[in-house]
């Protein structure tokens, strides 16, 4: 039986927007820290980095704190997609300058960050939609386009190779995977297993196996990403995170990434962003009161 749908209170003061930005940097602090995770820097190790370790991550958290309050008051005047995109690159100068030149959260300071200008924007009119809905209503066109003009990056680069949508796909589509696989997943694990460490895993490999992670096909190839989308699959296909061994066998599939040098960053991000929508009230059916 789905929930009514019933609006968030809102606080007192700038809009929420200061306990919005605080949700979205300890959502990217809920995924830094979680272990073991394929591929990607955590408290164990620096997976498939050279660059970066958690420290860099920290630094960069760190510098991001204002840009994401900052995303949300301007998501709650209702600005331009263009308004919220300069913010995101002056957060991209920030993330460069506290990390000496090294991109930790590029794809996060865009997904999170429209996430976070939803969540101002609901919170001001008193909104009835998923956050995915209303990125994809009011910015979703804006984005598209922004993608054309853009300069060659990693991502854009293995998009025109191989036909993928990669992350402006994703959030201009209202982030489908999000509300179709991810959130459903981390739900279940927690209801399942009362664990936020083991939902967590579980979100994560649900992302790796549904998501076109452009990081993947930049180190990997197609080879690369449908090797990292046929294991992670197989983990949840004998039991995921319900299974006793669950940490020794995603332990394993680590140290297989790690020896191909492959890091499924989209993934990551997809994971912090389901824990934002978690502290947001966004749920598989509806929109839990606040
Ligand atoms: C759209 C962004 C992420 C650039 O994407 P692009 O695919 O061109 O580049 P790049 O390879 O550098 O980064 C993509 C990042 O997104 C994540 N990602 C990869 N695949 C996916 C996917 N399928 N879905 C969601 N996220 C993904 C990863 O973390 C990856 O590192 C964004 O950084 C951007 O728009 N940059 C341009 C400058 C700008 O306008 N910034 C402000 C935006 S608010
Ligand atoms: N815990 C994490 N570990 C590694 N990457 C992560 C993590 N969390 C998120 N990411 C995402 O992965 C991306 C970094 O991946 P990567 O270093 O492969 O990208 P790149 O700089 O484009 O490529 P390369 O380092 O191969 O030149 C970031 O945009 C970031 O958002």
């Amino acid at each position: 039986m789905s929930r009514p749908f019933r609006t968030p209170c809102l606080p007192a003061g700038d809009g929420g927007a200061g306990q919005i930005g605080r949700a979205a940097v300890r959502a990217l602090h809920a995924e830094l820290v979680l272990a073991p995770k394929p591929g990607l820097v955590s408290p164990l190790d620096n997976g498939s980095h050279a660059d970066m370790d958690m420290a860099t991550f920290l630094r960069s958290l760190s510098a991001l704190r204002p840009y994401f309050r900052a995303i949300a008051a301007a998501g709650g005047d209702d600005a331009p997609f263009g308004d919220l995109a300069a913010l995101g690159r002056d957060a991209e100068r920030d993330m460069l300058a506290a990390t000496g030149g090294v991109n930790t959260h590029r794809g996060a300071i865009f997904c999170i960050g429209l996430l976070a200008a939803a969540s101002g924007l609901r919170r001001a009119r008193g909104l009835r939609r998923s956050l995915g809905d209303i990125v994809r209503e009011r910015w979703g066109r804006a984005i598209l386009a922004a993608g054309e003009g853009a300069p060659p990056s990693h991502g854009s680069r293995v998009a025109a190779r191989h036909g993928a949508r990669g992350a402006r796909g994703q959030a201009a589509a209202g982030f489908p995977i999000l509300y179709r696989q991810v959130l459903p997943a981390l739900t279940d694990g927690l209801a399942a297993t009362g664990s936020a460490d083991a939902a967590g895993v579980q979100a994560l490999f649900t992302a790796m196996t549904y998501l076109e992670d452009t990081n993947l096909l930049h180190r990997g190839g197609p080879a690369g990403l449908s090797f990292v989308q046929g294991e992670a699959g197989r983990f949840l296909d004998r039991g995921g995170v319900l299974r006793e061994d669950w940490r020794d066998q995603a332990l394993a599939l680590h140290r297989r990434c790690v020896a191909r040098w492959l890091s499924p960053g989209g993934s990551a991000d997809m994971l912090a962003a389901v824990w934002f929508l978690w502290s947001q009230g966004d749920r598989p059916d509806g929109i839990m009161a606040r």
